[in-house]
């Protein structure tokens, strides 16, 4: 069904170029998920395969005929395998044979594939990895300090103390000679790309069920930041110049555009991990991983996502509820175990992914203790399940290895800090992991990162693995590939009258105007607000398009249940459009989001490239993001506008901020910036420390009617629109069937 040709008003509209000419993100997925270089890089590899060709034929051509040679010379047949330098293309087809005589390998646990032999050694050289990397805008920084980036470098085996200490020295004169330039080239490491999925088996020999989980997903090319992270976690550590001492793979810092598929990247390694750790422990099963999310929303999406990818590999991904036990307790008993892990939704889906085979660990007390290997979890409801109720402290968890942090920036931020810093304290096992991924992230989490790894280096004696950055585009922007659109509404009711105009348009659009189709995202910056809100606009939708069973308002006051209904019912198409908080602001997945609506602007530049990255998601065109602004914000909207004027000129598109307006807003100072952060715009914040500007302003209300006066029209207008829904039910059940346009819901 077409929900826009619904609730438009006029049915004369002339189609808008600006809308009609491109696909909306609703429409599907994106041919191709990348952000950058496609064309460029498709092409480069086209010739490279070309070379490859050509190269392969003339050996081969050269071999059969130094083989021709052999014959003639010593009689019989001569083999050149066993010798280093035989061609590729020998060895290719040697591999070729040889599978065939081999037993059909059919189950995970068999090491390694066939067509692995024919690519080991067809690697990239360091000049087509850089351009493979600069085309997509990977870029990936070592951020240890110089000196022991460049004592790595310097092979040291065998050396006394003295030659280390001189080493040392030299390596500290070198630095100082380093122009800054110099310095920062020197910790720029160029990985090699994953430019494929099937590369995931061939070149890393991952697990062969979770493969095939990623192309029965209809995951085919890898984006970018799959690209870059996806070869550094799965254990091929030889990315720089010199491989990483001891192979361990890096901690990792990942910025990469929202929509652009962190998840994956994060997850693929976690699930491959585990099916060796279980292939090499007989599989046996405990909590290995922990990925750590801000919202249960994201939490549940993540373990969705996971499970899809798990399915058959006999690992197990669950998100912490309450009431569930992570470290062993030997008291309880396994009655308790059974009631704890029943009734979760996740837990029947995993029985069905045939997850019966690993036992939990035998050889410890396991009590009730859950049989997990990833655990997806919010920050609190971990920190309260390792919280000892009689001391207040915190349990370790040493079995896990990798920790994961989504959306690192807000978990590491003071909101969430404590909580998160306690988690990783509690993973105390020497060598654990951590990777980090964000749309944005600042330098100071650099900073906090550093210093706890190297604190832990210290007291646990970690190994000290290597921290890499990655950033893939410019960092801390917007997702590229949607349309900006900031509007001065000047009130409260120019907002909403906006608002209107954009659910209802009743005139033909100018081709730079926007229009927004359902299904889209509107954000208020208070849980009364968008309450407020959604009253407001509750039947502003024709009850022949569903009435105000289309809107929907989410946040974090309610239950458990009904934020996961409504997230559902969106998904499947039922509901149209959600008035929301922050709370939906970050990772939350929905594919085919065509806009989003600020109707409160962001409380900062992060939170703006957050929210309106709800559309744009895996390539996505079409996207939309309008942001109105009244005269209470024009202290806060410049780095709003800075960050869309940047955006823009990224893509050498028409910039829709003038020039004048960014000179003329102002600066904020960093208090400023940081009360925004904490209680936003104060005219409209709900808290009581506000509330005389709030009664002075009027700013908080959204409605322009007494709050009685709004009950009584809705119960009124409720009335009416139940006795015409039940008479136009059959009626407009046809009319969904007969439109040609069909809106379907969401990709799941
Ligand atoms: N290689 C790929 N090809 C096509 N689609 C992909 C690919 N990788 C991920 N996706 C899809 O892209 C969408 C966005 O992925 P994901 O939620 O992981 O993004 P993200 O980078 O974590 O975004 P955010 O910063 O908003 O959390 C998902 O629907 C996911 O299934």
């Amino acid at each position: 069904m077409d929900a826009f040709k619904l609730l438009t008003r006029s049915t004369k509209l002339k189609p808008s170029t600006s809308t009609t000419s491109s696909p909306l993100p609703s429409a599907g997925k994106a041919a191709n998920p990348q952000l950058f270089g496609t064309a460029d890089v498709q092409s480069n590899r086209k010739r490279k395969r070309q070379n490859e060709v050509a190269t392969k034929q003339a050996a081969e051509e050269r071999n059969d005929e130094f083989e021709a040679t052999q014959r003639l010379l010593f009689g019989g047949s001569h083999s050149t395998s066993g010798t280093a330098t035989a061609p590729a293309g020998k060895e290719s087809k040697k591999s070729k044979n040889s599978k065939k005589d081999a037993p059909a390998k059919t189950d995970d646990t068999q090491e390694g594939s066939d067509s692995e032999h024919e690519v080991q050694g067809v690697t990239m050289d360091e000049s087509e990895r850089r351009s493979i990397l600069k085309t997509h805008k990977i870029k990936v920084v070592d951020l240890r300090d110089l000196e022991e980036i460049l004592a790595e470098k310097t092979d040291d085996h065998d050396e006394d103390a003295k030659t280390k200490k001189q080493k040392k020295r030299k390596i500290s004169k070198e630095i100082a000679s380093l122009s800054k330039k110099k310095q920062k080239e020197a910790r720029q490491v160029y990985p090699e790309p994953l430019t494929t999925f099937q590369d995931l088996r061939k070149k890393y020999q991952i697990s062969r069920k979770l493969a095939e989980n990623i192309a029965e997903q209809g995951f085919t090319v890898p984006t970018e930041v799959q690209m870059g992270s996806l070869p550094l976690l799965l254990g091929n550590t030889s990315f720089s110049k010199t491989p990483m001492r001891d192979g361990h793979e890096p901690d990792l810092l990942a910025v990469a555009p929202t929509g652009s598929g962190k998840t994956l990247a994060f997850l693929i390694p976690l699930i491959n991990k585990t099916v060796k750790y279980h292939r090499e422990n007989f599989g046996q099963r405990e909590i290995t991983s922990i990925v750590v999310a801000p919202t249960k929303e994201l939490v549940g999406q993540i373990v969705n996502e996971g499970r899809k990818l798990a399915i058959g590999t006999g690992v197990k991904i669950t998100a912490m509820r309450k009431g569930m036990q992570v470290v062993a307790h030997a008291e309880k008993d396994e009655e308790e175990e059974d009631s704890s892990d029943s009734g979760s939704e996740f837990e029947s889906d995993q029985e069905e992914d045939g997850d019966k085979s690993a036992k939990p660990n035998g050889s410890k007390k396991s009590g009730n203790l859950t049989k997990s290997d990833i655990l997806v979890t919010t920050p609190l409801a971990l920190v309260n399940a390792l919280t000892v109720k009689d001391t207040e402290e915190t349990e370790s968890l040493p079995s896990v290895r990798h920790l994961v942090l989504d959306e690192a920036d807000v978990l590491l931020d003071p909101l969430f800090r404590e909580q998160t810093l306690a988690i990783w304290t509690s993973c105390n096992n020497p060598d654990l992991g951590i990777s980090f991924y964000s749309a944005t992230m600042g330098s100071s989490i650099e900073e906090l990162t550093k210093s706890i790894l190297e604190s832990r280096h210290e007291s646990l004696n970690a190994k000290k693995r290597p921290l890499l950055r990655l950033v893939i585009g410019l960092k801390d922007t917007a997702v590229p590939n949607i349309q900006h659109k900031l509007i001065y509404a000047a009130t409260e009711q120019g907002k909403l009258l906006g608002l209107r105009q954009l659910l209802h348009p009743t005139a033909a659009i100018a081709p730079n105007e926007v229009r927004l189709r359902p299904p889209f995202l509107v954000f208020t910056q208070t849980i009364t607000r968008a309450v407020a809100l959604h009253s407001e606009l509750l039947y502003d939708i024709p009850i022949e398009a569903g009435g105000s069973s289309r809107i929907a308002v989410l946040h974090s006051d309610l239950s458990e249940t009904r934020r996961s209904e409504i997230m559902k019912d969106f998904r499947k198409g039922e509901i149209w459009i959600i008035i929301t908080t922050d709370l939906l602001a970050r990772g939350v997945d929905f594919r085919g989001i065509n806009g989003v609506v600020n109707y409160d602007i962001p409380t900062s530049s992060a939170g703006y490239v957050h929210r309106v990255g709800r559309t744009g998601r895996a390539g996505r065109e079409g996207g939309v993001a309008v942001t109105y602004y009244t005269k209470e914000d024009i202290p806060y909207v410049k780095s709003i506008a800075n960050l869309i004027h940047a955006s823009e000129k990224l893509q050498g598109k028409e910039q829709t901020v003038q020039k004048w307006l960014l000179d003329s807003l102002p600066d904020l100072s960093k208090k400023d910036r940081q009360d925004l952060k904490r209680h936003g715009v104060k005219a409209r914040a709900a808290s009581a420390k506000f509330k005389h500007d709030i009664k002075q302003t009027g700013q908080a209300r959204i409605s322009t009617k007494s709050g009685y006066d709004r009950r009584m029209e809705n119960k009124r207008k409720g009335a009416i629109s139940a006795s015409r829904n039940r008479i136009q039910q059959s009626s407009s059940a046809k009319a969904t069937v007969d439109s040609g346009d069909e809106w379907n819901g969401l990709d799941d």
